[in-house]
């Protein structure tokens, strides 16, 4: 099929002429929000914002807007949501940034953490639609799932807002880019896995590893014990790991880089347009720059094997091999 194509008056090239609006907010956001293209500590919470933002939505009804960037508009109510802890720092940033370009918050938010994950050399380039109109309120305070929720609970309240155990799975890729500032806030920066400016399934073969230590002054709420030193584990990624609804989903993302991408991908796209009308956005994925590759394959942390793994899934677990040397000590993320 022929793909229209416009050329904007800057050069860049798009499908619909409404998106050339946004090549300058991508440059923008590059330069004043991610230091330059950088997978750092503002492109992990561009994303972290952009679900605590969507996840504000039912599909029942009665709760909030969801993707409509209610969270940055409304950030003085919303980021006082236990939930919503540490996110004041992103929404502090973006509201640098969000009035110099005329978009919707809804759009900003999520346009930012498109544009932040492709800093991330390995992350799928995600779908951006354009058009979300303004907030209309606050989201309701317990929408957002907390590290000390059940699964019972998570798998429910995701329901709520439409997603499947597997799709849950898949939005939890996501934690290969992040690190806690506020679980345990002796050690801010703390990462979820050994490759923090990755996007790779590292964090699904970390998160199995059996548990020794706690990174700072743990246990903290919503915190258990973590394989690594300067590794911070969530209760709620290491019991969705072992769940039997869900363990299966987990060990299958381990090693399988498409596999990763392409769910993450989809089911990014479905959060990012919660409770909007998608018949009135225009398709402008082709602003979100390419993401560098990661062709893999992902390793054991040095001093860790098979016989490490807490497997909670019978298929086959897949051959991985270890990185010579001692167990490693994680450095906190920078700026965190
Ligand atoms: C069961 C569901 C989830 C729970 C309980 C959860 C919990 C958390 C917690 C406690 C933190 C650390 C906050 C801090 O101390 O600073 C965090 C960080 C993060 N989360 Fe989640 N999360 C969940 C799902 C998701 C989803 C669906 C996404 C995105 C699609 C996401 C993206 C992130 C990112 C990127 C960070 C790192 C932020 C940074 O490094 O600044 N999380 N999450
Ligand atoms: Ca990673």
């Amino acid at each position: 099929a022929l793909t229209k194509r416009v050329t904007c008056d800057d050069g860049n090239v798009t499908a619909n002429k409404a998106c050339c609006a946004l090549f300058p907010v991508v440059s923008l956001l590059q330069e004043q929000l991610f230091d330059g293209s950088e997978c750092g500590e503002e492109a992990h919470s561009a994303l972290r914002l952009s679900f605590h933002d969507a996840i504000g939505f039912s599909v029942n009804g009665g709760k909030g807007g969801g993707a409509d960037g209610s969270i940055l508009i409304f950030n003085t109510t919303e980021t006082g949501f236990h939930a919503n802890g540490g996110i004041d720092d992103i929404t502090a940033d973006q509201w640098k940034v969000f009035p110099q370009t005329g978009l919707s918050a809804g759009d900003f938010v999520h346009l930012a953490a498109a544009v932040g994950t492709a800093n991330c050399p390995g992350a799928p380039r995600l779908q951006f639609m354009f058009g979300r109109p303004p907030p209309v309120a606050a989201a309701p305070d317990f929408t957002v799932p907390e590290p000390t929720d059940s699964v019972t609970d998570i798998l429910a309240r995701f329901a709520d807002a439409g997603f499947s155990p597997e799709e849950v799975i898949a939005l939890l890729s996501s934690h290969t880019i992040a690190a806690a500032d506020v679980v345990d806030p002796s050690i801010p920066g703390t990462p979820f896995d050994s490759t923090v400016g990755t996007f790779d399934t590292q964090v699904f073969l970390e998160v199995l590893l059996k548990g020794t230590l706690f990174p700072g002054n743990g246990p903290q709420p919503g915190e258990v014990e973590s394989p690594l030193a300067g590794e911070m584990r969530l209760q709620s990624d290491f019991e969705l790991s072992q769940d039997p609804r869900t363990a299966c989903f987990w060990q299958q993302m381990i090693n399988d880089q498409t596999r990763m991408q392409s769910q993450f991908k989809a089911a990014m796209a479905k959060l990012q347009v919660l409770g909007q009308d998608t018949s009135k956005l225009i398709d402008c994925s082709d602003v979100v720059p390419q993401p560098a590759t990661f062709s893999g394959p992902i390793s054991f942390p040095a001093s860790f094997s098979q016989s490490d793994v807490q497997q909670a899934c019978s298929s086959a677990f897949p051959a991985i091999s270890t990185v010579a040397g001692p167990a490693p000590t994680l450095a906190p993320v920078p700026g965190s």
